[in-house]
């Protein structure tokens, strides 16, 4: 079974990969995948592997243009203790003095949970970080820096320990929620460290909305179906637009590489390339200067 919220018959597996700390399946009757930590029993820790598994299923993602929505979740419950976990950030029991560690010797430690939240953060697809249960440490920084946040009313919990364990994410998780949900509350959530129900943090602003634990992943794939009812060149210009003014200029470039793309389908672009082509000078006369 690959968690107790998760409906078979809704979702086929997509084989291509071996993931271990993953699971990564596909929508059946829409343009949605599911990606999910499959470490229960350590609240869905991540160490590098499960990072770099993370990567490749959400590039593989970007990559199929039928797909317009992706679903990051965590697995559960533990067979343990029957916990509940979006994610529980780094995996404190690989931590080494140059970041999290692989079993394989001669390997550097990893900080690249990084890596995957630029990769959220710029894939032209809405991430929806559908929360089961703890978001904590790096896990609650990837909920912060998904486009839109799911919680379960029963078991979502949101917490900052970066400062316990003296890790400080000093980008999205920390600076982003402060544009999500003010300085003040920012400062408190890592300052203080408080754990924040469902409720609270929809108050706050950092979740979208909150439903019974037993309906978060049908609710989450209703929005995927939301999503793909729209159209891919807005929702992407949208994503975009929404980063550009907290990106500087790698948000200005991203915007900007789809609006080029945008340029390359008109009759003005298609002529500067077949002048090139054709050894002649261009028409662009017979273009009006748009106002
Ligand atoms: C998540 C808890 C609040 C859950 O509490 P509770 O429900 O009482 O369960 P426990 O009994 O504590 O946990 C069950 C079981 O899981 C193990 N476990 C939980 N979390 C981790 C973890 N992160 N690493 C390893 N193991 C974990 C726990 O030990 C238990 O094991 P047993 O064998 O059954 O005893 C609570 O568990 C908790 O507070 N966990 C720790 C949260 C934490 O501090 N996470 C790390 C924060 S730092 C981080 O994530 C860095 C990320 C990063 O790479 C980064 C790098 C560079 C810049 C920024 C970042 C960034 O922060 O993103």
């Amino acid at each position: 079974m690959v968690s107790d919220l998760f409906d078979a018959e809704r979702w086929e597996s997509i084989d291509e990969f071996d993931f271990e700390d993953i699971t990564y399946h596909r929508a059946v009757d829409t343009g949605a995948v599911r990606i999910a930590f499959d470490r229960p029993e350590l609240r869905n820790a991540f160490r590098p592997p499960t990072v770099d598994e993370l990567y490749v299923a959400l590039d593989h993602a970007k990559r199929q243009t039928d797909v317009g929505c992706v679903l990051l979740t965590g697995n559960g419950p533990s067979p343990k203790d029957g916990g509940w976990a979006f994610c529980s950030g780094g995996d404190q029991t690989v931590r080494g003095p140059d970041g999290y560690e692989y079993d394989e010797e001669g390997k550097t430690g990893r900080l690249h949970i990084l890596e995957v939240q630029r990769l959220i953060r710029t894939m032209p697809k809405v991430v929806v970080a559908v929360v089961p249960g703890w978001a904590v440490g790096g896990g609650h920084s990837l909920h912060v820096v998904c486009d839109m946040t799911l919680a379960s009313e029963e078991h979502a919990k949101f917490l900052q320990t970066d400062p316990d364990v003296a890790s400080f994410d000093a980008g999205f998780g920390s600076a982003y929620l402060a544009k999500q949900i003010g300085q003040k509350k920012a400062r408190e959530v890592f300052f203080l460290g408080k754990t924040y129900d469902a409720d609270e943090a929809e108050e706050m602003g950092m979740v979208n909305d909150v439903v019974p634990h037993e309906e978060l992943e049908e609710e989450a794939l209703a929005w995927a179906e939301t999503i793909m009812n729209k159209s891919p060149t807005a929702i992407r210009m949208l994503k975009y637009a929404f980063n550009l003014v907290d990106d500087g200029l790698m948000g200005q470039q991203v915007f900007a590489g789809e609006a080029t793309r945008l340029g390359y389908g008109t009759a003005e672009a298609q002529e500067g390339r077949d002048a090139f082509n054709e050894n002649r000078q261009p028409n662009f006369g017979q273009f009006p200067w748009h106002y």
